[in-house]
């Protein structure tokens, strides 16, 4: 079923409560589709910049997912607005380093009070960059005040260990935050990584450059702003924007102490190359294949619900769907029926709208990436369920990009469908017969960001958890991010971890101190 029309009366209603809340953020708002994000979208030293690039051929137009309209244009950073953001974020570094954990913390508490006072103006600026429903950016921005709050709670307690060597010598670790961080984003979460990236290393003493996706560059210097409000010092966030080569740059910089990255495994590549050259720490979020595994003991209806958040959240442009779900062969009829049935009863349509289930796919080449994924299926012998056609769900948002949420059926393991990583709201259900078989075919991936299990079995259930070859294992739910938990990928799916007190290890380095109380004795 597709969304209807969003009433004149509700968007004017939408744009007045917007514009009440966005004044604040120096951006203006007009109406749906013809919204202008007019203020420089670039961060230094505490405020909006415009960048020194003046190139006309650097900078890129910002259009909406939801539409086709043109949001804004975005100049891009030059060699010269990197090298001055790191500048700016190395001059901060000296004394952010060594402000008290407590100092931090407040900091940091006051950054996620604003955000919960700005929940609804930087979802709705979520939504224009990235096509998600309202509801879904809205969890998203509440999720981030979690993280922040969670980051603040850390920063009182990084410490090191004391270490008794004998004859009263001793030795103790200082944990050092390790200096500027350079931050790379992807486009399906683009405020939430610019937290899960920036709050972690913040709070341990880091000073941050971030550089979003050219594709949703409105809501990092957000951010900034927010952080700016509650107290941060200048120059420990900055934004930069642009395409590949600024990342590059970023990552080469030989001042930047530590990448952390989110985006897909080829990139991935490059940036650990780049980190290679420096000797430098990176952090890999990279993409997945993940497999969600159901048993016919299982409670069949949470199943169905833990299946539908494991694939249509944002689109299915998420990195840890579980977009291979394996059903027990005596359930496996009924559950495709009840999962066809949820997924027609989705509303596809206006991102803006409160009712709206799925928005807009990120861009036309990516509507058209997973088109041509979704005829191969076809090609190859699968059976499309439900959903895999491109749409206008309402003649106003002609200029979007959507497709109707898919599940295939008849899907071979081997087929590039059940291999590759879509990045859309495609699932493919597959039967199958016992445990060891299931484990074999779920692992049989050069990817390992997350996986799943439903079963009423717990002692199975977790001996499913420890043979997944993956960072992240739900038993009996899917998709769920509680920023105590960390989060990051097995194999080809990246390398370290975001997210739980490993975030203290992430983004500070050890030092260890010897402590003479005796005499030296020195043989020589
Ligand atoms: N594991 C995770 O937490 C996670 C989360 C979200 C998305 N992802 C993955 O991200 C991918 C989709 O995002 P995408 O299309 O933006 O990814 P991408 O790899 O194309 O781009 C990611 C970022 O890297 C930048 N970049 C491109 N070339 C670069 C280079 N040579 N050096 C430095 N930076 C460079 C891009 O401008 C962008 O900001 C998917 O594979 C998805 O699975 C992973």
């Amino acid at each position: 079923m597709l969304g209807g029309r969003v009433c004149a009366f509700l968007k004017a209603a939408r744009c007045a409560r917007l514009a009440l809340g966005w004044n604040q953020w120096q951006a203006r708002y007009i109406c749906r589709g013809t919204s202008a994000f007019t203020s420089p979208m670039h961060y230094l030293d505490g405020e909006r910049i415009e960048p020194t690039n003046t190139d006309a051929g650097g900078h890129f137009p910002i259009l909406e997912p939801a539409t086709g309209h043109k949001l804004c244009i975005v100049q891009e950073s030059s060699v010269q607005d990197v090298h001055t953001a790191v500048v700016s974020a190395k001059s901060a570094f000296a004394s952010w380093s060594t402000a008290p954990g407590a100092e931090r913390a407040q900091i940091l508490y006051k950054t996620a009070q604003i955000m919960r006072e700005n929940i609804e103006a930087i979802a709705v600026a979520e939504v224009h960059d990235t096509g998600k429903p309202l509801w879904e950016a809205k969890f998203d921005v509440e999720g981030c005040v979690d993280t922040i709050e969670y980051c603040a709670g850390l920063a009182r307690m990084i410490a090191g260990q004391h270490i008794d060597l004998g004859r009263g010598n001793f030795g103790y670790t200082r944990r050092e935050p390790l200096g500027v961080v350079g931050a790379i984003g992807a486009w399906n979460y683009p405020f939430q990584m610019a937290v899960w990236k920036s709050a972690p290393a913040i709070c341990c003493g880091n000073t941050v450059v971030y550089k979003p996706s050219p594709l949703t560059p409105i809501t990092t210097a957000i951010m900034g702003e927010v952080y700016t409000e509650a107290g941060l010092p200048n120059g420990v966030f900055n934004v930069i924007q642009g395409s590949g080569a600024v990342g590059q740059y970023l990552a080469t910089h030989p001042d930047v102490a530590k990448v952390t990255f989110t985006g897909s495994v080829p990139t991935g590549t490059k940036v650990m190359a780049a980190c290679a050259q420096g000797i430098k720490y990176v952090l890999l979020e990279l993409g997945g294949k993940s497999p969600l595994v159901i048993f016919a003991d299982c409670q069949l209806d949470n199943a169905v619900k833990g299946t539908m958040l494991a694939n249509f959240l944002t689109q299915g442009q998420v990195c840890s769907n579980g977009t291979r779900v394996y059903v027990e062969r005596p359930i496996y009829e009924t559950f495709v029926d009840k999962l066809v049935e949820r997924v027609r009863a989705m509303k596809l349509g206006d991102p803006m709208s409160e009712d709206t289930t799925m928005g807009a796919i990120i861009s036309g080449e990516q509507a058209d990436r997973i088109m041509s994924f979704i005829e191969s299926a076809k090609e190859e012998g699968a059976t499309i369920a439900t959903g895999g056609e491109r749409v206008i769900p309402d003649p106003a948002l002609a200029g979007g990009h959507y497709i109707t949420p898919c599940v295939l059926t008849d899907v071979n393991d081997d087929m590039r469908v059940a291999r590759e990583e879509i990045f859309g709201p495609v699932v493919c259900v597959f039967p199958f017969d016992t445990e060891s078989e299931v484990i074999e075919r779920a692992n049989d991936t050069e990817y390992g960001l997350a996986g799943g299990v439903f079963t009423r079995d717990l002692t199975r259930a977790h001996r499913i958890a420890a043979k997944l070859q993956a960072g992240s294992v739900y038993i009996n739910n899917y998709n769920v991010y509680p920023s105590e938990l960390p989060f990051g990928g097995y194999k080809k799916s990246g390398i370290g971890r975001e997210n739980g007190i490993l975030n203290i290890d992430a983004f500070t380095q050890v030092k260890s101190v010897y402590m003479e109380m005796g005499d030296v004795d020195s043989p020589i």
